[in-house]
């Protein structure tokens, strides 16, 4: 848990200047895929995309879960409360949920002492459209989702669990992981009613049905099994990915694999292996764009370059399209 005091948190929080809460929004209203950035009409593409995904049921709950201590971070205050291109680290992620049409509502998850400082030095500052629920965090990460799951509402069918540590993601990512499990389970569900698996596999790809999905991006380095620092194999890289958030889930689903990883006492990492290892079938939906944890300082220097070059691309895009990235929705109406 958390060392952070109220005071220490409250020191932390440089106020967002009305400058960087308007970047932050321009850069969000205006999700930049490097890859998109590379093809022409990026803007058009981006803006018919998002009206597209505007149409799509506002039915998932968002779980950013931001009640660890940030040990190999190192910083007393708690590393989702450090300053990150002038507002609070996990102020990004906030951003973001609210900007994707599918969450309806955001839990977050931190601890008990910083509770009142989260809500009014942070959450309401940003003046979010979603409403927001808070949660008390447990010891381990684990913990803490499970009380974010059991605060989101009963009507939300879907939960997008997000490190509050992950500032870098982006509405797009987003909807991309929501939208396949979405589709996994339209296809359970016509299968489920066909009656037959025969009759299913006319309409429906067995492997469309899945119980969840993560994004992720696949393994770089070549990988070493190593015991007493002794390498015992090089398995091979294309069959491993590395998990990021968010991670989506039906929430009855997640809810109830919870409860059995109580009684089974299973400790994981993250909330696909809790599902996994219960038999649930979870895809990885891949990672386009930088989604990396902020986990040791120099992860902070990157994530800082790395948005530094989102608002500056929103800001020209802005430019380029007669507005101005302080006022990024009088340019996205024409
Ligand atoms: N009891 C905990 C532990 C972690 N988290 C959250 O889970 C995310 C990912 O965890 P990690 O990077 O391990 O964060 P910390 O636990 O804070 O870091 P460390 O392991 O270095 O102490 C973070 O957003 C963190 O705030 C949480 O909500 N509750
Ligand atoms: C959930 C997670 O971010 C996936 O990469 C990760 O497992 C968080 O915890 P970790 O202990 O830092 O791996």
């Amino acid at each position: 848990m958390a060392d952070t005091t109220s005071t220490d948190v409250a020191a932390t929080l440089s106020e967002p200047t009305t400058a960087s809460l308007a970047a932050a929004k321009s850069v969000l209203a205006r999700p930049c895929s490097y890859a998109e950035r590379t093809r022409t009409h990026t803007q058009t593409k981006t803006r018919l995309r998002l009206q597209n995904q505007a149409q799509t049921p506002a039915d998932t709950c968002a779980i950013i879960a931001a009640g660890g201590s940030g040990v190999r971070f190192g910083d007393p205050r708690g590393k989702q409360f450090v300053p990150l291109c002038g507002l609070p680290l996990m102020s990004w992620s906030l951003l973001a949920f609210d900007e994707a049409p599918s969450i309806s509502s955001i839990v977050v998850v931190c601890a008990e002492d910083v509770l009142d400082d989260v809500r009014e030095k942070i959450v309401s500052k940003l003046h979010l459209h979603k409403p927001v629920w808070f949660a008390i965090a447990g010891a381990t990460r684990q913990d803490s989702c499970y009380a974010g799951l059991l605060r989101s509402p009963v009507h939300a069918r879907y939960v997008a669990i997000h490190d509050a540590a992950r500032p870098l993601i982006q509405a797009d990512a987003i909807e991309r992981v929501i939208a396949r499990v979405r589709a996994g389970a339209v296809a359970g569900a016509e299968r489920t009613a066909s009656g037959s698996s025969a009759d299913a596999a006319l309409t429906v790809a067995p492997n469309d049905t899945i119980d969840g999905a993560i994004l992720a991006h696949p393994a770089t380095d070549t990988l070493k099994l190593v015991h007493d620092k002794r390498i015992q194999t090089t398995p091979p890289r294309a069959d491993y990915w590395c998990a990021e958030t968010p991670q989506v889930f039906k929430r009855a689903t997640i809810l109830q694999a919870n409860h059995q990883a109580r009684v089974d006492e299973l400790i994981v990492t993250d909330d696909a292996s809790l599902m996994e290892q219960q038999g649930y079938i979870i895809e990885v939906v891949p990672s386009v764009d930088a989604n990396f944890k902020v986990t040791v300082p120099e992860d902070l220097i990157l994530a800082e370059v790395v948005l530094q070059d989102r608002i500056a691309r929103a800001a020209q895009a802005a430019a380029d399209e007669g507005g101005s990235a302080g006022n990024p929705t009088a340019a996205d109406e024409d």
